[in-house]
């Protein structure tokens, strides 16, 4: 499904370069469930950003879903992601002015998907987030496990592939954090949706299958898989 080949990643820096990822070679497979650790700096925002098509590597090839996304027009790219991907953010990025049920809706209406689907798809996610309630309430008028609650709603709602999160429960206390990882652990394993997270907790980490671990750029040998 993912497939990076010698992908690096840098900036202008000076007359030189800033290398923030170099010489990733990554495979994932559909209904994996894989976490990226590492210091902070080591590129794992970047890392995940490039494999969620928000941001274009600078050298090296990502096919995802087979398709060599550098050679795609913008107009397909933004297509492969609003058709197969769903991003959650560590600070929710709803948008303040939409209420939950507008939030949540907000990916259908990319995607022209007609009035009446929008409506039992965005009911059916509400029910199985247990957040009916909340529907007509702003984002402000939540705690912040009910806005993560949300988000990861948001990024479900289109029945993406793959979901790519930047630390979600980076803002969270304990038990907000178990109930999102307990959430992706089901959507993984009931649903088959793909899941790729950066965390910096261990605690998190075990509900995937996989660690991933960089550091100052480099991707680290991954340890074999206990027989
Ligand atoms: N647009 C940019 N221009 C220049 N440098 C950048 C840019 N974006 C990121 N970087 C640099 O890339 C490096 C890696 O950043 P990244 O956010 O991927 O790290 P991270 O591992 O996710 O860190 P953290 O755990 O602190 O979130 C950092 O040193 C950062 O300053």
């Amino acid at each position: 499904m993912i497939q990076l080949s010698n992908v690096a990643k840098y900036y202008p820096a000076g007359f030189g370069r800033t290398y923030v990822l170099r010489n990733i070679n990554l495979t994932i497979n559909e209904g994996e469930f894989v976490s990226i650790m590492g210091p902070s700096g080591s590129g794992k925002s970047t890392l995940l950003h490039i494999l969620g098509l928000l941001e274009e590597p600078s050298e090296g090839e990502y096919r995802f879903l087979d398709q060599p996304v550098q050679k795609l027009s913008e107009k397909r790219r933004t297509e492969l992601h609003r058709s197969h991907i769903g991003f959650v953010f560590q600070a929710y990025h709803l948008i303040d002015e939409l209420t939950v049920y507008e939030n949540i809706e907000t990916p259908l209406l990319y995607k022209g998907m007609s009035g009446n689907e929008r409506k039992s798809r965005v009911a059916d996610v509400l029910d199985r987030f247990n957040i009916v309630a909340k529907k007509d309430l702003f984002p402000s008028q939540l705690s912040g496990g009910q806005q993560q609650l949300v988000g990861v709603a948001r990024a479900i709602v289109a029945q993406p592939k793959v979901i790519f999160a930047d630390e979600p429960t980076g803002n969270l206390h304990s038990a907000q954090a178990i109930e999102i990882m307990e959430l992706f652990r089901e959507l993984n394993q009931k649903d088959g949706v793909t899941i790729v997270q950066v965390t910096h907790s261990e605690a998190n980490a075990e509900y995937g299958s996989r660690i991933v671990r960089l550091k100052d750029g480099w991707l680290e040998p991954e340890a074999a898989p206990a027989v």
